[in-house]
């Protein structure tokens, strides 16, 4: 099976274009989703954040405050790494389960989805890379509009990732979503006949194709 990993920005609409992938048959492993399901109530990782954290980060049913904890964190570049400490080999081990039950089931194709792609050096282990990407000022509109976060948030929470354009420039395959939604369903065809058709990685200083 090729594993092909599946990054962006924040907001740059890489669940959205996910969505696409899996409509189409494909199987999509989802970072963010194991990582919520990684610090549900009952989970070691909860313990220990709550350990890290103090109870202030725990709502009153004892489930995760995500608010309070992204005001820390995002606002703590060493706070954050203490969480990441917690929470990615949690996310890490779930990954690779995921991949090897779509392995042993026979997928030819899966993705993988994971907004820190880069940012913890995971190109290595993935047959190909494809960005999800829209410039930086459609990415604070969408984050503030979906997230209800004000500027002050959207610009610490940009701080905390690769610069999307970076991301692009490293990538074999890129999805331009600066545009209208409606058009990344032609863009999700095209690049699922290209992968099924062989094209994986691009050759060494070759620009990424674009969709
Ligand atoms: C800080 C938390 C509680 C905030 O939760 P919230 O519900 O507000 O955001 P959500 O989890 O939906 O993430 C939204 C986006 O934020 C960005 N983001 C999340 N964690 C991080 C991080 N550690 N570094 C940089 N960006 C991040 C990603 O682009 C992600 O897609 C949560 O993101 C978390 O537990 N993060 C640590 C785990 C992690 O690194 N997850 C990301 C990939 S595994
Ligand atoms: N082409 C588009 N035009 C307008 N809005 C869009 C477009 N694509 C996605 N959106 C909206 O922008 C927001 C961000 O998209 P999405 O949640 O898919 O991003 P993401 O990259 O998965 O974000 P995150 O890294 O935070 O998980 C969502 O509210 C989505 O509905």
């Amino acid at each position: 099976m090729r594993v092909i990993g599946l990054t962006g920005g924040i907001a740059t609409g890489k669940s959205t274009f996910a969505a696409l992938l899996r409509a189409r048959g494909a199987p999509v492993v989802d970072a963010d989703a194991l990582a919520r399901a990684a610090v549900e109530p009952g989970t070691p990782a909860l313990a220990e954040i709550a350990r890290t954290f103090g109870a202030e980060v725990l709502r009153e049913d004892g489930a995760l405050d995500r608010k309070a904890l992204a005001a820390r964190v995002f606002a703590d570049p060493e706070a954050r790494r203490r969480l990441e400490a917690i929470t990615h080999p949690a996310v890490r081990r779930a990954m690779r389960e995921a991949t090897d039950r779509l392995a042993a089931q026979g997928h030819p194709l899966a993705f993988y989805d994971t907004p820190l792609l880069y940012e913890v050096g995971l190109e290595a282990l993935l047959d190909a890379v494809v960005v999800v990407w829209a410039p930086r000022d459609v990415q604070r509109e969408r984050l503030i509009r979906r997230d209800r976060l004000d500027a002050a948030d959207v610009d610490a929470r940009l701080a905390a990732q690769l610069p999307v354009d970076e991301k692009a420039a490293r990538a074999d395959f890129v999805i331009d979503n600066a545009g209208a939604p409606e058009a990344l369903a032609g863009k999700a065809d095209r690049l699922l006949a290209d992968l099924r058709a062989g094209r994986g990685r691009r050759l060494p200083n070759a620009p990424p194709v674009r969709y």
